[in-house]
Parts: structure tokens; sequence; C-alpha cells
């Protein structure tokens, strides 16, 4: 069953043409990995998959609606990864879930997903006062808080040590095993080749390359994705 349909998207920011025609369908339940060089156009597609911006040209569905048109109930039905500075560092774990549980018509029991991610002896601990990996540990619990089918992901262990973003590895396919499609975009190929299903990799705005990890290593007649990552990429940022 396909979750997400993108047809021919095209985003201009001014003059500048972020996104140029790009299609993708991601199924449900698995991982969807987005990789491509900086300014490719990756966050705008998920921003214009969750609703966050307008497209200019093109289709999209997610869980067949428009995420433009039917925000309301979409984002009853998806989870985004925060950025760092949407919390007050003063902020605790377990406020944050409870604010974010209330945002949702049929959240998740915060209690328990907070038992579930570990994060119940942080329960009174200050957002601002938590390491890189818990920060990502509640990112992913408050992704999870409303009960989402699919959750968007954007570099989220970028910031995090090598043991960190091993875990974080643990949790985002656990989050899989839930039954919730996960798409990831990420910067880094082992992690894509550890956690994803299917990757597409976007240059200049469009998709270049679309496959399993195997397929896209076979397309850039590579040993490795990450070779066949920069044979595909022509090595340029966008
Ligand atoms: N709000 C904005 N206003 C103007 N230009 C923007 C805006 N957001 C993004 N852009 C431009 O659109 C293009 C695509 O940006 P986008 O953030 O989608 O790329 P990305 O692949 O996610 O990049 P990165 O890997 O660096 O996060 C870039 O050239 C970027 O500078």
């Amino acid at each position: 069953m396909t979750v997400i349909e993108i047809d021919g998207l095209h985003k201009n920011y001014r003059a500048a043409t972020a996104v140029d025609g790009v299609s993708l369908r991601v199924r449900k339940g698995e991982i969807f990995g987005i990789a491509g060089p900086n300014g490719a156009g990756k966050t705008t597609v998920v921003e214009c998959a969750s609703g966050l911006r307008r497209p200019d040209g093109g289709t999209v569905r997610v869980l067949g609606l428009d995420p433009h048109t039917d925000r309301r109930e979409l984002l009853q039905r998806i989870g985004t990864q925060l950025q760092e500075a949407a919390l007050p560092d003063a902020i605790t774990v377990g406020e944050a879930l409870r604010m974010y549980a209330s945002f949702y018509d049929d959240p998740a029991d915060w209690r328990a997903l907070m038992d579930e991610w570990g994060l119940t002896s942080k329960k009174r601990t200050a957002y601002g006062r938590l390491s890189g990996g818990w920060k990502q540990r509640l990112f992913i619990a408050l992704a999870l808080v409303g009960n989402p089918e699919v959750v968007f992901l954007d570099e989220l262990t970028t910031s995090l040590d090598p043991s960190a973003r091993r875990m974080t590895w643990g949790l985002i396919r656990a989050m899989r095993d839930r039954g919730v499609t996960v798409v990831l975009v990420t910067h880094f190929m082992d992690e894509a080749e550890a956690l994803c299903d299917r990757i597409a990799i976007i240059n200049r705005g469009r998709v270049t390359a679309m496959g399993t990890p195997s397929e896209l290593t076979a397309k850039g007649r590579s040993h490795s994705l990450e070779e066949a990552y920069f044979a595909l990429t022509a090595g340029g940022a966008a």
C-alpha cells in the first residue's frame, strides 16, 4: 500500500528553483531515505509532504490527503521531528510530552511512551540540560505522541556522537517495527544503508536515482552505497 504519492513536485523560492519535478512513492511500513548534497531540495520535499510549505506545481498525497487543503486532518495522523529551537530550555521532559499529547484528538499514553523510550528517569530534567542523544530520544517520543501513521525525520542524527547515532538507529527501527512508515532525510550513507528499505537520491531538485541500497550500489557501478552516492550525484553540491 502506498502512503505517500508525490508527482511532478515543483517549488520555487523567489526566482530560485528548489524542487524541480520530484516524483516518488513511499510504501506503508518502510523506512524511506532521502539523500543528496546540501541545498538539493530534500527538506523542501519533506516540508511540502508534511503541509509546512505549499507546492508551486505537481501533486502530493499523504495517506490519501492533500497536505495543504487537508492539513488539520493530516497533522493528526503524521509526526514530524522538532528542530532544536522548538522547545524552551526550561520545559521538562514530562511537561513537553504532556503538552504535545494535548495537541492530538487521540494521543498515545504519554507516560507509557516516556517509559517505552527510556525517558522516565529524565521526566523532571529540563530540556536545556539534556545531552544531544537524550534530546533526540525526546524528539522521537514527541514525534510519536500523536500515534502517527507516518513520521518525518530530517537529519535526526547529524549532531550525534557515534554511539548516540547507533542508539538512535535502534529507536528508528523500533518505530518501523510498530508499523509506522518513516521518511528519513540523511547525509550519512552508512545510516541509509543500515536503516532504509529504499532511498531516493535528490540532486539539484530532481530525483537522480531511487531504489534499495543494493540496487543503488549496482546502479552506481560501485562496491558501497557511499561510492555509488558520489557517482550518482557526481559529487557536487546543488
Ligand atoms: N525559505 C527559503 N527561502 C529561500 N530559499 C530557500 C529557503 N529554503 C530553502 N531555500 C533554498 O532552496 C534550496 C533547497 O533547500 P533545501 O533546504 O530543501 O535543501 P536540502 O537538500 O534539505 O539541503 P541541506 O542538506 O543543506 O539541508 C537551497 O538552494 C536553499 O538555499
